[in-house]
């Protein structure tokens, strides 16, 4: 079974308030985006995700490399059309349409509207109403009204593709509140399955700070340490952290030889028990001979983003008596932060010598030591 996701964002988010549109700003060090991208990419059961961006935003597209970008419209219903489009060409036979402003999703959620489609041509999760209705006007209630049958509806609303993409392609109504509007207005069968009070859709300003509260009560962290080594050999320049630095010997190596960032990448796997770097990439193989190694890091910040966790913050610490690291370590942060898609200040690069002692202290090659801490809500 092809399922893809279409996770909805291209919303400004005018009622949370704030500098960003609020699927920018940060939940736990990780912006709502990536940890809503992270829940649906990390399902084991969803092969295809698509992010829906507001036209404004695509310079956002280069951090989620893993998804397709479409550009959305002016309302929601207009976005998941867009998001459906992207998929038409190759259409998935489930797709899954979520608000990027749900990012706390459970798998298990997902799970039972993946199951939920078994029978129907759509479901989506929802939760009872149990408190009392009442109608009212300015500051005086006016009426009340039955609870029961009344549910508040969540996402991701799933459906099969083909059923929602005419539903959509046909829909002439006006905007519509959800796309379980859109199927029924089409005549559509959707079922409710249970969804979760966790799933909440970040709306105001005090939903930042209840996500965060909820994300503290499951989170999972996660260290992982790196060394590596490389000798010197004949040459006028060494690659640490992605930045060329002047320097009378190069070091040597099958890659680029870029002991920092092989350090930081062997850090990631190593919290995420994936082994290092050797593993994923062979040095017997001659693919990656004088390979920049901005392929390797960012292959290790993918797997933990696939795996649902944000990078925290990392610290490298090279040990050299020459070059002098200080005048470079700006720019390194700057370049672990463009190839991890972290922030700079979630950065450290520093360095130290070994006085004089060791292979390090007679200047026979550079030691590297890297620190990586994932997160996971
Ligand atoms: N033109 C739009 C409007 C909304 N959305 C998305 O639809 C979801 C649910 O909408 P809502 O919570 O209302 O988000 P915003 O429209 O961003 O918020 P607001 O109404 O406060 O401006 C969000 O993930 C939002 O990004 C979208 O993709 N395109
Ligand atoms: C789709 C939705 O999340 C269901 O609860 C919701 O309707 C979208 O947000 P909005 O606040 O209604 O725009």
């Amino acid at each position: 079974m092809d399922i893809a996701a279409i996770i909805v964002a291209a919303g400004r988010g005018t009622r949370a308030g704030g500098d960003l549109p609020k699927q920018w700003r940060r939940l736990k060090g990780a912006r709502v985006a990536d940890w809503t991208v992270a829940a649906l990419s990390s399902h084991p059961a969803i092969g295809r995700v698509v992010l829906v961006l507001h036209p404004d935003d695509l310079g956002q597209a280069a951090g989620f490399p893993e998804v397709i970008i479409a550009t959305g419209g002016a309302t929601r219903d207009a976005s998941v059309r867009a998001g459906l489009e992207a998929l038409a060409d190759d259409p998935p036979d489930l797709v899954l349409i979520h608000d990027v402003a749900r990012p706390l999703v459970s798998a298990a959620l997902i799970d039972r509207v993946i199951a939920g489609l078994a029978h129907s041509a759509g479901a989506a999760p929802a939760l009872a109403v149990t408190d009392a209705l009442w109608t009212g006007a300015g500051d005086r209630v006016t009426g009340t009204r039955d609870r029961a049958g009344l549910f508040r509806a969540q996402t991701p609303q799933g459906f099969r593709f083909a059923a929602i993409f005419a539903a959509h392609r046909g829909h002439k109504g006006g905007p519509a509140a959800d796309d379980v509007a859109i199927a029924r207005a089409a005549g559509l069968d959707v079922a409710i399955v249970e969804g979760e009070e966790r799933n909440l859709k970040i709306t105001g300003p005090e939903d930042f700070a209840r996500a965060e509260a909820l994300m503290g009560k499951t989170m999972d962290i996660r260290t992982g340490q790196g060394f590596d080594v490389h000798a010197f050999e004949p040459g006028d320049r060494v690659i640490l952290c992605g930045v060329p630095v002047p320097h009378d010997r190069a070091l040597k190596g099958h890659s680029d030889a870029d002991v920092g960032m092989h350090a930081l990448t062997d850090a990631i796997y190593g919290a995420l028990a994936e082994g290092d770097i050797g593993q994923h990439f062979p040095p017997s193989d001659p693919r990656w001979k004088g390979a920049a190694s901005d392929i390797f890091l960012r292959h290790a910040a993918e797997l933990a983003r696939s795996r649902g966790y944000a990078i925290a913050n990392v610290d490298v610490t090279l040990i050299c008596e020459q070059p002098k690291i200080g005048p470079h370590a700006g720019a390194m942060r700057a370049e672990l932060a463009r190839i991890t898609g972290i922030d700079p200040d979630r950065i450290s690069v520093k360095a130290t010598t070994s006085e004089r002692l060791g292979f390090t202290g007679r200047q026979e090659g550079i030691a590297a030591l890297a620190l990586a801490t994932l997160v996971k809500a």
